[in-house]
This record gives structure tokens, C-alpha cells and sequence, in this order.
């Protein structure tokens, strides 16, 4: 592990000392090691270039020459990057105590950790200089999920070592319910319980406004690093919005300030019935390996496009003629039409563009009905897949002729769990 001592009484496992030659943390809590998170790694290469240009969410205002904040190169990238604390006084006590937050949901486990980093890697500038105590030490939040329960525990049991019984895990999700139990004897901790929806608030909140380069556009005909853009927002214009979180179902939620939201509508049909259908339908094993066969897929092989009906396009209703009549539809056996052999990666790929256009619509209708016009995408099923985010983005372009941006999150699927991570005092519980 390499650690130096340390004369506070931060957890020496929590502590993140980097090594000297590489710029991303490493060691025991690279977050991404596993090769299946390995596949999306040119999109993330791109999306986290600093390079990117910056299109003011509020006012369109381009700015070409952002500022390189994210201290991560792009030959060698985390998945889900690491966020820094600003240095003040609410912050101060992770730099002696460890926080330790988890949202449990209906598939995914997600943990949000703070660790203390050493080194002097973030360029000192008036911007920079409000992340950084003064003795140099940074307050990180790391990001990792797990989709099995025993592993999640075995890495807190392993990992955050100085826990005692009157620390707290702070948990949101239907698992902090379900679990409550097993993580108190496992980890022999306290539960603080937030509110799911709104940790999801709070955690989106907190990135918007702190996080640079939090949210982006994706674009999907666009070239290299024109593919992103991102989406700063200045804080007071943040509220209202649409916020569509697509995890193992969907909520979707009109949020008016941090502390005033409704939850205005949900499906049922989110990331788990594209998993579900996907095992069922392929013979995908996980949800990468379904993704993956999705992205090298021809949906028109098993979707009945329009030009499959009309002949052409219907000009009239002006749909044109490869867009999707009816999802699955060369599927079908019934009325004597023959069986085929259809390939696995036509159906996922189809099973994809079903699930997103599906949402992508609904969340264009909510979106219409409150006159919102920024609609944030959240949720791990997103996954900054390309076919997902494009299948989004045409949804909310097409219904908005071009007047609502999609707009993704780096952190997507962590917004509860970072939620939870700020509830201070129990406050966000009901
Ligand atoms: N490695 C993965 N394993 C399982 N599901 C994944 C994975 N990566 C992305 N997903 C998608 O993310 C969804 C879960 O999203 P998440 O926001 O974590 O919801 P939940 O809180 O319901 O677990 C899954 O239904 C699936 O569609
Ligand atoms: C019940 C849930 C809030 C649980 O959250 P999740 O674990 O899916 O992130 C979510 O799955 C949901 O909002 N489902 C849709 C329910 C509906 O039809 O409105």
C-alpha cells in the first residue's frame, strides 16, 4: 500500500496516498479494477477530458477554454471519479472520522466514502485553493458499488477499520430497511436512515453545485471530444427541474429547491426489466455482458420500422422511415409468419432502444406538463452508455423539437448514496 505514517487518527486504510508516478488514485480502493468496467473506457477517456467545451445550462453561452480542474489524466481513468470536499468547517471532521454512506436498492449497492488525500496534485489556483486545507491535506468522496450484499460488507468489515459503535453508516434505499439488521451486526454500527428521494436531491444538489463539470450533453453524431459538452449551471438558476432516475425502476421528480420536491410520476419499466428480459431473452450473464451485446446489435433485424409497414416513411405524421413501429415485432410467430433464429445482440439492442425510448418520451411528457426545461438523467441503468444517452437525447430533442436538453450526470448512479453521505444530523430521514 505504500502509506507514510500519519499523525492524526485517520484510518490508514481510508488514507489514499498516491503513488508518484500515476495521477489516479490506486491501491486498495480503485474503484473500477474489475475488466467489465472496462468497456465504455473511450467514452469516459472523452467525457472526462477537460478539454470538453462548456455550454452554460441557464444561459447557452459557450466558453471554449474551460478551466482543467479534474486531476485525472486521460491515459488512465476511474470509472466513476472521485469528487473533492471543499475545505470548511462541515467538512473538517472526515479528515479524523471516516464517512460512510450506502444506498441499498433493488439491484445495485452503492457506497460513498470519504478519504483524506496528501499529495499535491490539484493545480493551485484561486478555485482550486478552496479544496485544500491548510496543510496541504485534501477530503476526497470516493465512489463503489457492489451488487452482492456480502461483498459490500466484507469491504466495509476490511476497510473501514476504525470504526467503533457509535459510529454511523448512513443508508438510503429500500435495503436500508431490508438490511438494517444484517449491517448492524456485520459492522456492528449505528444506521442513520435518509429518505430516498430525497437524498437523491440532496446528492444531485451538491454535485451541481459543487462538482465542475458535473453535467453534460451528449451528441451523438458529433466527433472525439465533441461528442460532451459539458453543462455548468450557476447555483441560483439550479431549481426547478426534472429529475428521471432510472435504477431498477424509475422515479421521476419535479424538484423546485433542495428542500421542496414532488415525486410527479415513476414506470416500472427501468433498468430491471431491461436486465430481466435481457437474462431472459439472451444468453447475456451480466449486465455488461448484456450492454455489450446491445452495442454491437442491429435492432432492425427483430423491430418492425415504419418502412416496414408503409413502404417508406409516413411522410404525413412525419415519421420517418427507420423509426422504430414496433419494438420486437419480427419477433413474432403468430398468424403463420416463420421462425427465425434471431441473433442475441439484435434483441439487446432492441430490448435498449425500447427501454430508453420509453423513458426518454415519458420523461419529455413530465417534462412538458411542468414547463421544465433541464431534465437530469440519474440512475446506474444509464451508465453512460452510448446508445442509452443518444436513445434519451433524441427522445427529449424529438418531442421538444429541439427546446429540452437531456442533460447526464458523471456521478448517475450515486446520486442517493451521495445524498445520504451529507445528511448531517438525521435531517433528510422522512
Ligand atoms: N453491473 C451492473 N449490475 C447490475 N445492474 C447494473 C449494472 N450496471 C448498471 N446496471 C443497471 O442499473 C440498474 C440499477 O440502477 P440503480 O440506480 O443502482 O438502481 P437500484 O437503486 O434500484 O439498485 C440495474 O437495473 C441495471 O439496469
Ligand atoms: C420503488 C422505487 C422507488 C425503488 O427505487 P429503485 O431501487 O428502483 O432505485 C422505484 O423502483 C420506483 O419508483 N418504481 C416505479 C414505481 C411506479 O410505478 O411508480
Amino acid at each position: 500500500m505504500g502509506h507514510t505514517t500519519t499523525s492524526t487518527t485517520v484510518p490508514r486504510r481510508f488514507l489514499r496516498r498516491r503513488p508518484k508516478k500515476e495521477k489516479v488514485p490506486a491501491g486498495i480502493f480503485k474503484t473500477f479494477s474489475s475488466s467489465d468496467e472496462e468497456n465504455n473506457k473511450v467514452m469516459d477517456e472523452l467525457l472526462l477530458s477537460s478539454k470538453l467545451k462548456r455550454v452554460d445550462s441557464a444561459t447557452g453561452s459557450v466558453s471554449n477554454s474551460p478551466r482543467a480542474l479534474q486531476p485525472i489524466q486521460i491515459e488512465k481513468v476511474q470509472k466513476t471519479p472521485y469528487v473533492v470536499l471543499p475545505a470548511n468547517e462541515k467538512f473538517s471532521k472526515f479528515r479524523t472520522r471516516s464517512r460512510v454512506a450506502v444506498d441499498i436498492g433493488g439491484t445495485l449497492i452503492k457506497v460513498v466514502y470519504s478519504s483524506v488525500c496528501e499529495d499535491e496534485d490539484l493545480p493551485e489556483d484561486a478555485t482550486t485553493r478552496i479544496f485544500k486545507y491548510d496543510d496541504g491535506k485534501k477530503i476526497l468522496v470516493n465512489f463503489k458499488k457492489f451488487t452482492q450484499m456480502d461483498e459490500f460488507i466484507e469491504f466495509l468489515q476490511n476497510n473501514w477499520l476504525d470504526r467503533t459503535p457509535e459510529d454511523v453508516i448512513h443508508c438510503t434505499g429500500g435495503g436500508s430497511y431490508k438490511f438494517a439488521e444484517i449491517i448492524r451486526k456485520e459492522l456492528g454500527v449505528k444506521i442513520q436512515r435518509t429518505d430516498e428521494m430525497r437524498s437523491l436531491i440532496y446528492g444531485s444538489n451538491f454535485l451541481l453545485n459543487n462538482n465542475v463539470d458535473e453535467s453534460f450533453t451528449y451528441h451523438h453524431d458529433a466527433i472525439g471530444i465533441n461528442k460532451f459538452q459539458y453543462r455548468p449551471i450557476a447555483q441560483d438558476l439550479i431549481y426547478p427541474f426534472l429529475l428521471v432516475n432510472i435504477g431498477t425502476g424509475i422515479s421521476i421528480l419535479k424538484v423546485d429547491s433542495p428542500d421542496s420536491y414532488e415525486r410527479v410520476g415513476g414506470s416500472s419499466m427501468g433498468g430491471g426489466t431491461f436486465m430481466g428480459l435481457g437474462s431472459m431473452l439472451t444468453p447475456a450473464k451480466t449486465f455488461d455482458e448484456l450492454l455489450e451485446l446491445a452495442n454491437r446489435g442491429d435492432h432492425r433485424n427483430v423491430d418492425k420500422l415504419v418502412c416496414d409497414i408503409y413502404g417508406g416513411a409516413y411522410d404525413e405524421l412525419n415519421l420517418k422511415a427507420d423509426l422504430i413501429a414496433g419494438s420486437l415485432a419480427k419477433c413474432s410467430t403468430y398468424g403463420g409468419a416463420t421462425s427465425k433464429n434471431h441473433k442475441a445482440e439484435d434483441i439487446a439492442k432492441s430490448l435498449l432502444l425500447m427501454i430508453s425510448n420509453n423513458i426518454g418520451q415519458m420523461a419529455m411528457l413530465y417534462g412538458t406538463r411542468y414547463n421544465l426545461r433541464r431534465i437530469y438523467f440519474g440512475g446506474y441503468f444509464i451508465r453512460q452508455d452510448p446508445i442509452t444517452m443518444r436513445t434519451l437525447t433524441f427522445a427529449i430533442n424529438f418531442w421538444s423539437k429541439g427546446q429540452t436538453d437531456a442533460l447526464f450526470l458523471k456521478h448517475e448512479g450515486y446520486l442517493g448514496a451521495m445524498g445520504s453521505f451529507l445528511d448531517e444530523d438525521g435531517k433528510l430521514e422522512e
